[in-house]
């Protein structure tokens, strides 16, 4: 079915998809001198031609239509305002974005005129200058193309053709620094993306930057003694005294300097032939076979062997580069903003602001605020940025936060990592989706079954447990499903280690295991084992929806 909506000197039109139930496509055209012309482009922008669509007839175009800025957006509304929508799905519904700050100058520094939460108050001032001269003058540690690689990549995650998988530690710490950690989070995070997909995976590591932790309560009390909270190793110190929980500057110079070394050996392996596929399929069989239930992932192991056979048929053999390296980047959330303003830099080719501490960098559900001091710095820079969400967050609130941090709609550039716990992803969720849909945003939708699900154990260590983070994912997958949209990847907290931090999974850690191998800084991890378990459940799930696709198209839908 096509809905037809002609309103003044514009007319929308709306596919269905093959239920009726939901628009995929919208066109807008503009009347001009009595004749329909298309589209203006100072207005409108046509983002992509959607060739995997659910629309009704193949043949016809499937373009998503999306406002390149706020004022396109103020137009549609402008003229749905002039006459009431004859179509209930249309932009109408778009958040108001006119209180929305964003128009304002941005500098390096403007985040300072901003209320900042989370932010540590450093007692000696001047040797906090110093450090952050000093990370002025260090070299990036990602450069801007890089990021504008994991951007475009990250676009196709938001279209469906490609799946976001980002892992790694709660907390990077200085003390678990060497290069058995680093291997052991890579690999694993490797071996995952081969499971997930083949070609469409886009590895990105919680790592070389993730070290400033926003906390709930300011203050730590134990056996009546009451203290700052430990806030990450570039802040302060996790030991329960005085003296190690003052903010230090020189940490932030130990941070750059553990970034680097892990940025170094990242990329040894990934292009040193350590990420060879052969290598990574064959752990993937030795995790099958090993597994507790591994009949169930045996099958699913031996076709990733399978396709690499093909693969290898096909002339891609082990030589070839393709075979041979990986693509992998670092990301970490923004929050100690001292740091990360010292680490910007103008891009030389494009001349915009990159922080160059990693490839994408997240806003925290804490520092979220539409006017607070890391959304005025993210909205800057021009890396890749995340969104954590959690069921506290109102759908227009979304949608201006969208506005402020991409007014020009660049697919890739705002991924939306959700975090609510399964109940309320089921009943929050379709809210926001409809809600960025209406207002015409492209947005890559991620999964963080991780901090919705954080319970204490009856020891009175944080946990979380497996079935509850699969509960999340699979609730992630079904409104995604429900409201034909695309689940673009997971983001998880975990480890290459055999620790006992989150219970459950099939070699099943319980309660009473917890305290054997309890290693993180701040919340619990999936350990090795549970993280590979849950890349062969979503694989399954990607692999059905794949299926659902194809025979859709088949059926000529
Ligand atoms: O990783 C996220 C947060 O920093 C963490 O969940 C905060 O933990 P808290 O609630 O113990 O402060
Ligand atoms: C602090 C984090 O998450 P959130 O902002 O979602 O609590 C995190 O991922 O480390």
């Amino acid at each position: 079915m096509i809905c037809t909506l002609s309103q003044r000197n514009i007319e929308i039109a709306e596919f269905y998809d093959d239920q009726e139930r939901f628009p995929r496509f919208v066109v807008i055209q503009e009347e001009r001198n009595g004749s329909c012309k298309h589209i203006n482009n100072a207005l409108f922008k046509v983002s992509y031609a959607n060739t995997h669509s659910l629309s009704p007839k193949p043949h016809q175009p499937t373009f998503s239509v999306v406002p390149t800025n706020s004022r396109s957006l103020q137009h549609i509304k402008a003229v749905h305002a002039a006459e009431p929508a004859k179509n209930p799905v249309s932009v109408k519904g778009a958040a108001p974005t006119t209180s929305v700050p964003g128009t304002r100058k941005w500098t390096l520094d403007s985040w300072k005129s901003k209320k900042a939460l989370q932010l540590p108050e450093y007692p000696d001032k001047a040797s906090l200058e110093t450090v952050l001269k000093s990370l002025e003058a260090f070299p990036p540690l990602v450069f801007a193309g890089e990021a504008r690689k994991l951007e475009e990549k990250i676009a196709e995650a938001a279209m469906g053709n490609a799946f976001l998988l980002q892992g790694g530690d709660c907390a990077e710490s200085f003390k678990e620094f060497n290069a058995n950690n680093i291997r052991d989070t890579f690999r694993v995070l490797l071996q995952m993306s081969v499971v997930l997909m083949f070609g469409g995976q886009v590895p990105v590591g919680r790592m070389a930057g993730q070290f400033a932790k926003p906390r709930s309560d300011p203050f730590e009390e134990k056996d009546g003694v009451k203290l700052p909270s430990y806030k990450g190793d570039n802040i302060n110190g996790d030991a329960f005294n005085e003296k190690s929980r003052i903010p230090d500057p020189q940490r932030m110079v130990s941070a750059y300097s553990q970034a680097a070394g892990t940025l170094n050996l990242l990329r040894a392996f990934a292009t040193g032939g350590y990420a060879a596929m052969q290598r990574v399929t064959q752990w993937n069989l030795d995790f099958a076979e090993h597994s507790e239930q591994g009949d169930r992932y045996q099958e699913l192991a031996h076709r990733v062997d399978e396709a690499l056979g093909f693969m290898a048929a096909a002339g891609l053999t082990v030589e070839h580069p393709i075979m041979t390296s990986t693509e992998f980047w670092t990301s970490h959330e923004c929050l100690l903003l001292p740091y990360e303003q010292a680490l910007t830099r103008q891009d030389s080719t494009s001349g915009l602001y990159y922080d160059c501490s990693a490839h994408m960098l997240w806003v925290g559900e804490r520092t979220r605020q539409l006017d607070g001091a890391h959304v005025e710095f993210l909205r800057g820079i021009a890396n890749p940025l995340g969104i954590k969400v959690s069921n506290k967050m109102d759908p227009n609130e979304l949608v201006n936060l969208v506005e402020i941090l991409n007014p020009n709609n660049k697919p890739g550039r705002i991924t939306i990592i959700c975090r609510m716990g399964a109940e309320n992803m089921r009943v929050k969720l379709p809210h926001l989706i409809r809600a960025v849909r209406r207002a015409g945003q492209v947005v890559t939708w991620v999964c963080d079954p991780m901090h919705g699900n954080t319970i204490k154990a009856p020891c009175g260590l944080k946990t979380r447990p497996f079935d509850a983070i699969l509960a999340e994912v699979r609730a992630f997958f079904d409104v995604h499903e429900q409201e034909g949209s695309h689940p673009g990847g997971v983001h998880l907290e975990m480890t290459g280690q055999n620790v006992t931090e989150c219970i459950g999974g099939s070699r099943t850690v319980t309660f009473d295991d917890l305290s054997s191998r309890y290693h993180t800084h701040c919340d619990p991890r999936l350990n090795a084992s549970q993280s590979l378990e849950l890349a062969f459940i979503i694989a399954e799930r990607l692999r059905k929806r794949r299926i659902g696709t194809q025979r859709l198209f088949s059926l000529g839908l």
